[in-house]
């Protein structure tokens, strides 16, 4: 048995002249959890559309669960659990009927024995019979996730499942998916939430206008991107915008007290601070997340991790 759910090679898709996705590359391994990053309209949710099974590909090549995304793609909608942008709900049917439509469209056995399992499973009961329109987002993301996970899939493809709701149910739903992964569940999740990769995922994947610039663990890749960054206190914002405009400087912001530079070459950003008389009392800090997400917006730089 392979220890990859999903391993696809440059995945291509148009729609009508727009490439959304340009030859992507992915792969994820059973029990793994990789967020899924890039910035709005970067491809995401139509690459996650095309490794479950709803979009064929215009090219590339790969499996999910061992299935071939371009033939199988009954045998992957049947196998895999996914969670769409919105949660993807009948609004207009209560919590056990929706939970009752997602194991009849699996064609489980013991139907009405699985619903009310999963009822106590997800903590709906209180909320069976309410329609699922009526529901809060968290509630709503409980009964979208227990519906994606009532066939037991070993693989979860969800599409901005946090978007949305508030802390604590986040929290709850990260429990939940890092309880699935412990069992050997593979997730590839998308994300805008930068603590979501960092606290929960074992790698990310980034992704910039249909091209994957990135992935690995988020050491890893903050690695690659040779990024560094120096707090710079006392320094007006006023010198933010010329800082900005120099070439070793990807970024520069405004923090408490003072001013954060960033660039990909230590010795270029030196002496870029030299020359403003910075450098003595530049402090070096570590490069964040946000930095690198940054950073690759704005350069497109392909990290070869
Ligand atoms: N059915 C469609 N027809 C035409 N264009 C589409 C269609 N679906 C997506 N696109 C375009 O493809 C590109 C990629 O969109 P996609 O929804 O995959 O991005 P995303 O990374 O998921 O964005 P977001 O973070 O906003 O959800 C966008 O430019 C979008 O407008």
């Amino acid at each position: 048995m392979s220890d990859t759910a999903i391993a696809v090679s440059g995945l291509i898709k148009r729609f009508g002249d727009q490439l959304a996705v340009r030859g992507i590359d992915l792969e994820v391994g059973k029990g793994e959890i990789v967020a899924f990053v890039g910035p709005n309209g970067s491809g995401k949710t139509t690459t996650i559309r095309m490794l479950c099974g709803l979009l064929t590909p215009d090219g590339g090549e790969g499996h999910c669960l061992g299935f071939d995304i371009r033939r199988e793609y009954d045998a992957i909608k049947e196998h895999v659990g996914y969670m769409s942008q919105g949660f993807g709900l009948y609004s207009d049917l209560t919590v056990r009927e929706n939970l009752g439509f997602s194991a009849s469209i699996h064609q489980l056995d013991a139907r009405q024995q699985k619903v009310e399992a999963a009822l106590h499973e997800f903590q709906l009961q209180h909320y069976a019979n309410h329609l699922a329109g009526t529901l809060s987002g968290g509630w709503k993301q409980r009964l979208s996730l227990a519906c994606a996970l009532m066939h037991e899939p070993e693989l979860l493809l969800l599409d901005e499942p946090t978007g949305g709701v508030d802390p604590e149910s986040r929290r709850s739903f990260w429990h939940i998916i890092r309880q699935k992964s412990a069992q050997g569940v593979a997730v590839l999740v998308s994300t805008h939430y930068l603590d979501e990769v960092e606290l929960y995922s074992d790698r990310l994947a980034y992704i910039h206008t249909g091209t994957m610039l990135a992935s690995g663990t988020m050491q890893e890749v903050i690695k690659q991107s040779s990024l560094v960054a120096f707090r710079l206190p006392g320094v007006s914002t006023a010198l933010l915008e010329t800082l900005e405009k120099q070439a070793a400087v990807s970024m520069a912001e405004v923090l408490a007290g003072g001013v954060k530079v960033t660039g990909p070459d230590r010795m270029a950003l030196e002496r870029c601070l030299n020359d403003f008389g910075l450098l003595t009392d530049a402090e070096a800090v570590a490069p964040t997340l946000e930095d690198l997400f940054f950073y690759l917006a704005r350069h497109h730089r392909q990290l070869d991790v």
